[in-house]
């Protein structure tokens, strides 16, 4: 009976993976009660022959309050079941068990030591809730509740508490987490963090300075414009570098050989090949892709690797009133752990901010009526902030020699590449964004 609510409501859950696919079975593989009222569950859902894994809060009421409705499951007898990641008077338990490191039948709360946590604060479901929920907890901590679980430990949590134990800047501070072993390996469920009440997302700032270009006279550059973003865009340059300095005193380090380097150009085209048989758009662009995989082939210098974030753009950059916070350590949603965890030059996290400035630049020209007149101002305000960021990290001791121009412009194009898959998957009127970036540009 429970199998089949919960089967019916899970298929039209926002962070369900599965949408589109008919699901054949739900059963509850692990259902913990942390209070009365309150079991934290595991799911596994097969869908054609696979199996993935969710996890739920469930409430148990015998009336439900109105703030309660949308959270509706089903009945079972008299009993509501609902969502219960929108019940502030639950969700305190959470909050409770980390702060005492409680242990519920193998589910364990932990907060991160020497840290107090303070129970008080109710909580609420982060409007922008995607593949993951997050809960904020007045203005103090935000919780995200990873929704499909993969076994091992997040590397967002690996990686803010190794850097929160060096006192490294532009991270938010990590409180606690919740862990369960799952087939036999350690798994995060969620983490907590500071929340950064004060701050604004990196792609609303970029955006809003787009915007602002937009409207000025043809005459203003980007430079005059009132919204001129190539100081944020220093300054955030000079952040990531030092984020990669903490990230290298604090995981192992290595060097790529010469003679392996051709590997890397070789794990670019794996992925185009991929890309290719999924997202037809791709194939008139493939001789221009390749050409550029083509001159990592031909480095002859050694390539230093380290952990890197994996998937950096503007979404995942905050401005405090003071300086940028880097969130999201978790490298692109969907890819293995392992790879996730792998050593990369940290010019993959430069390549990827480098394409989120085009993105911010562009995104606004689809459907504009004067996109034709707005495309070379947003090609000016691309290249102003991509180069400003590049002299921000070189500022902050990141190190982008000459003889790597070849290998961050692979780098750039591989994540074009990610991001053609990314846009036909989830936001198909996006595709052209990316597709740009194949498209040789005149010399200005
Ligand atoms: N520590 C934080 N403080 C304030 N807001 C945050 C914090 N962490 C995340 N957010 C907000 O939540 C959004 C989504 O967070 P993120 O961790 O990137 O989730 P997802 O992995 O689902 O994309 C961010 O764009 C940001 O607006
Ligand atoms: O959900 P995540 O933030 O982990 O990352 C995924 O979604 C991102 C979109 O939200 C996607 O980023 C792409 O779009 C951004 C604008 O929305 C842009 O700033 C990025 O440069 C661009 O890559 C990201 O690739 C994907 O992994």
């Amino acid at each position: 009976m429970l199998d089949e609510l919960l089967a019916a409501w899970i298929g039209r859950q926002r962070w369900f993976g599965g949408k589109g696919r008919a699901i054949d079975q739900l059963s509850v593989e692990s259902d913990v009660e942390l209070t009365p009222g309150l079991r934290h569950l595991i799911v596994a859902v097969w869908q054609e022959g696979s199996r993935d894994r969710y996890q739920l809060l469930l409430g148990e009421r015998s009336s439900l309050p109105d703030r309660l409705g949308h959270a509706l499951i089903g009945m079972v007898g008299d009993t509501y079941l609902y969502d219960a990641v929108h019940d502030f008077e639950r969700t305190g338990w959470l909050l409770e068990g980390m702060a005492h490191d409680q242990t519920h039948n193998g589910l364990r709360l932990r907060h991160v030591p020497g840290v107090t946590i303070d129970t008080s604060p109710r909580s609420l479901v982060l409007g922008a809730e995607q593949s993951n929920t997050s809960l904020v907890f007045g203005d103090a901590y935000i919780c995200k509740l990873f929704r499909r679980l993969i076994p091992g430990v997040n590397p967002e949590l690996e990686i803010v508490t190794a850097l929160a134990a060096r006192d490294a800047p532009h991270i938010a501070q990590p409180y606690g987490w919740i862990e369960t072993d799952l087939d036999g390996t350690d798994t995060t469920l969620a983490i907590m963090q500071e929340f950064l009440c004060n701050a604004n997302d990196g792609w609303d700032l970029a955006l809003a300075s787009v915007r602002d270009l937009y409207a000025s006279l043809p005459e203003v550059t980007a430079a005059d414009a009132g919204g001129d973003f190539a100081a944020e865009s220093l300054r955030l340059g000079a952040a990531t570098a030092r984020v990669h300095h903490e990230l290298a005193a604090a995981f192992p380090t290595d060097v790529i050989e010469t003679h392996e380097v051709k590997r890397m150009a070789e794990s670019f085209r794996r992925r185009l090949g991929r890309a290719v048989a999924e997202v037809p758009e791709l194939r008139g662009h493939v001789s221009v892709i390749e050409e550029a995989y083509h001159q990592v082939d031909l480095l002859t210098h050694e390539v230093p690797v380290q952990r890197v974030h994996g998937d950096y753009h503007l979404g995942q950059v905050m401005r405090t009133p003071t300086d940028w916070v880097v969130l999201d350590f978790e490298g692109e949603p969907g890819q293995p752990l392992a790879e996730r965890r792998a050593l990369y030059s940290p010019l993959r996290d430069v390549a990827g901010m480098l394409r989120s400035f085009d993105y911010a630049a562009r995104h606004l020209l689809a459907g504009h009526s004067q996109a034709a007149e707005l495309e070379p101002r947003a090609q000016e305000w691309a290249d102003r902030n991509r180069e400003a960021f590049l002299e921000g990290y070189g500022e902050g001791g990141g190190m982008i020699t000459r003889g790597d121009a070849a290998l961050l412009r692979a780098f750039e194009l591989s994540k074009a590449v990610y991001e053609v898959v990314y846009e036909a998957r989830n936001r198909p009127t996006w595709i052209r964004i990316p597709l740009a970036a194949f498209t040789p540009r005149a010399a200005p």
